[in-house]
This record gives C-alpha cells, sequence and structure tokens, in this order.
C-alpha cells in the first residue's frame, strides 16, 4: 500500500470515529501516524516540488505577500488593481497559469505581491500545481487567502486544511513546550499547568511511535495532540494570514458584515474597488514592519525616506539597512524616539528600535 492509500485510510478511521472521551485516546494515535505518513509524503517530494518549474520569483522589496485561494475566487484582479502588474484575469478557472509577481508600495515600504494559480482539493497531495503553489507560500511574510464571498463557507476549512497539511500553521504561535531528545536517561514529563486534552500516557506513546525514547518534556500551556505534535516534528511554519473575501458586491449587507466579523479578516470588492484601501492597510499592520529615519550629524532627519526594518529590530539591524560596512565602523548610536528614556540616548547595537524612531549613528 503506498503512502497516499495509508493517508487516505486514516483519515477515513478518523472520519468514522466518533469524537468522545473514550475515543480521544484513540484518535489521538491516529492523528500522530497521520502527521508520521505526511512528513513521508512531504520529504519524499522536496527536491521536485523545490525546483518549482517557472514558479520561483525573486523576493524583492520589504516583504512578500502571497496569494493563495480556489480558482477564479479573483486573485489576478486584485493584483492588477493593487499594483501596475496587470495579470490577466477571466471568468474561467485556471486563468494564471505561472506566479505574477507585483509590487505596490505603502508607508514607505515595497511590497512584493504574488498572484498564483488557483489551487484545489487535494493540492497538499500532489493534485494540480498544489504543490508548488504551496511552496510559494511558505516563502511569504503574510499569506492572503482570498475566497469568494458569494461561495460555500467551506471554502475556508478546505484551504486550511491544504495548508494544514503541509505542516503550515496560521496566526497561531509556536505551542509554548519545551522538548530536548537526549543520549540517554529515559523520558521526563513535565507540566506546569492543567493538561485537559493531552497526558503523560499519549506523551509517551506518540514518542515511542517516532521511536524517541530518550528526552525532556517540560508543557506549559494546555496544548492539544496536534500542537504536542507539531513540537515533536518540528517542521512546521508559522505564518501570519490575512483571510480576503472578494465579490461583496455580489452579496447582501447582513452577509457582508457577518463576514468582515471574523478575526484576521478583511472583506472587499475588486471589481466595485470597496475597502481595498483598508486591506493594503491591514496587509501593513500585519506584515508588522517599522520606518525608523536617519539623520546626520546637525542636520534634520530625513522624513522624506524612511529605512524599513521588521518588528524587533535593534541598531544593528538598522546599520545593515543603511549599509552593508556600516556595522564594522559603528561607535554608538543617538536616537530620539519612544524608544529611549531620554532624548536623545545614546545606545549601542543591541538597543530595540520602535516605530517612528529617529537614528544617527556615530562613526569610529
Ligand atoms: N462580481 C465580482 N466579480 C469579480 C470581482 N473580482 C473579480 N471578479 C471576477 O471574477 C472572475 C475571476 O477573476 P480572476 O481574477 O481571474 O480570478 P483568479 O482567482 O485569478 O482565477 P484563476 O487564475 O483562474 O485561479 C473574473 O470574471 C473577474 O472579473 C469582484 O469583486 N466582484
Ligand atoms: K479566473
Ligand atoms: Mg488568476
Amino acid at each position: 500500500m503506498g503512502i497516499l492509500e495509508k493517508i487516505q485510510d486514516i483519515e477515513t478511521e478518523i472520519k468514522r470515529t466518533q469524537k468522545n472521551k473514550a475515543t480521544e485516546y484513540h484518535l489521538g494515535l491516529l492523528k500522530a501516524k497521520l502527521a508520521k505518513y505526511r512528513a513521508q509524503l512531504i520529504e519524499g517530494s522536496k527536491t521536485k516540488s523545490e525546483k518549482g518549474e517557472g514558479f520561483d520569483v525573486m523576493k524583492s522589496g520589504d516583504a512578500r505577500v502571497v496569494m493563495i485561494g480556489f480558482p477564479s475566487v479573483g486573485k489576478s484582479t486584485l493584483l492588477s488593481k493593487l499594483t501596475p502588474q496587470e495579470s490577466i484575469a477571466a471568468a474561467y478557472e485556471f486563468t494564471t497559469l505561472t506566479c505574477v509577481p507585483g509590487k505596490f508600495t505603502y508607508k514607505g515600504a515595497n511590497i512584493q505581491l504574488l498572484d498564483l494559480p488557483g489551487i484545489i482539493e487535494g493540492a497538499s497531495q500532489g493534485k494540480g500545481r498544489g504543490r508548488q503553489v504551496i511552496a510559494v507560500a511558505r516563502t511569504a511574510d503574510v499569506v492572503l487567502m482570498m475566497l469568494d464571498a458569494t461561495k460555500s463557507a467551506q471554502q475556508r476549512p478546505l484551504l486550511e486544511a491544504e495548508l494544514e497539511a503541509v505542516g503550515i500553521r496560521l496566526n497561531q504561535g509556536l505551542p509554548n513546550v519545551s522538548f530536548k531528545i537526549k543520549k540517554a536517561g529515559g523520558i521526563s514529563f513535565n507540566a506546569t499547568v492543567k493538561l485537559n486534552y493531552i497526558d503523560q500516557k499519549m506523551v509517551y506513546n506518540i514518542l515511542h511511535d517516532y521511536k524517541i525514547f530518550n528526552a525532556d518534556v517540560v508543557i506549559r500551556e494546555d496544548i492539544n495532540v496536534d500542537q504536542f505534535l507539531d513540537v515533536v516534528l518540528g517542521n512546521r511554519r508559522y505564518m501570519k494570514c490575512i483571510y480576503c473575501y472578494n465579490k461583496i458586491d455580489q452579496i447582501s449587507m447582513e452577509e457582508v458584515d457577518r463576514l468582515a466579523r471574523q478575526p484576521d479578516t478583511v472583506v472587499v470588492s475588486c471589481e466595485d474597488d470597496l475597502n481595498l484601501d483598508y486591506l493594503v492597510e491591514s496587509i501593513w499592520k500585519k506584515l508588522n514592519l517599522m520606518r525608523v529615519y536617519t539623520k546626520k550629524r546637525g542636520e534634520f532627519p530625513d522624513f522624506d525616506d524612511g529605512l524599513i526594518v521588521r518588528n524587533g529590530a535593534t541598531i544593528e539591524h538598522v546599520c545593515h539597512a543603511i549599509h552593508r560596512t556600516l556595522a564594522d565602523t559603528f561607535r554608538y548610536a543617538l536616537v530620539w524616539g519612544t524608544s529611549t528614556k531620554h532624548n536623545p540616548q545614546r545606545v549601542g547595537m543591541s538597543h530595540l528600535v520602535h516605530d517612528e524612531d529617529v537614528v544617527q549613528v556615530v562613526k569610529k
């Protein structure tokens, strides 16, 4: 039996099994097996999908946003709206067959937006160009999940399941679990909170299933089986996602209102130009970028030309953004803004900058 059939068998069994206290354990083990086969499937196809026949587009700008969605939801229409790049849009499915890059600027940041072919159910298992599309999605700073407001509500969980199947976790944090494999000493298990979805026995069994007999496990959050598996497998991508419902010109106000209230969701109409500004602003917020300004000694800061850095950036990152070799001749920096105790404050390389800070670098 091939891996695909094995996966299908387990999926059928999971679907068939009623969820209750008595079956919880059995389901947990089934999920562990499923995760193992899926990992094998991804591993086995890596070299093939990474070549990605024409789907590799150079990263450019300060951040990358990748659109992913079923066919004809309006991905190409949106690319043509937000960027000068024209991507052919049409009423038939699979109009777009390659990766089409576009670029737009917001608050001084250059943001790359990628249009891709539509994916279909089963994409994660290699249907259509799903694997290649998903491989590109993995390179994104933010995934823009495009949905059709006129279509069934099922499209969102279906797409999420396709991404989940290849180890992508949307808008979730890394589970607060420390897990270290050792050479000897058996398995030591500790939990600092009450666990409602998983217990010591389950942890032992899962580790056993993966032939791990020596490890330290400390669980600090009320996680479930899936989250524990994520920790054990370790190759998960935790990605930020915006759910974008397009074509709201076709549905009732009540329906628009209901969709818009979902978390991380933006509703738009590309056709009628509705809410596109808010979408761009939401993308910017989700990207978590900051703009800092530089100034030379005795001069005013250049407020027209900021530097774009990621949230959590330090003076070292700022130096790199100014010039590749600046860090070598760095003595200290003067900073004005909300990151300092007084203005200006003299700081070193490891100082964390804030959005809208002004930085003056003093060289050796
Ligand atoms: N009513 C309405 N139609 C739209 C809207 N946006 C796009 N469309 C139409 O939806 C159809 C599909 O648009 P595309 O941009 O080609 O969709 P796509 O997601 O790129 O499709 P594929 O490349 O085939 O996967 C076209 O006929 C568009 O004119 C919208 O906001 N409202
Ligand atoms: K289309
Ligand atoms: Mg398209």
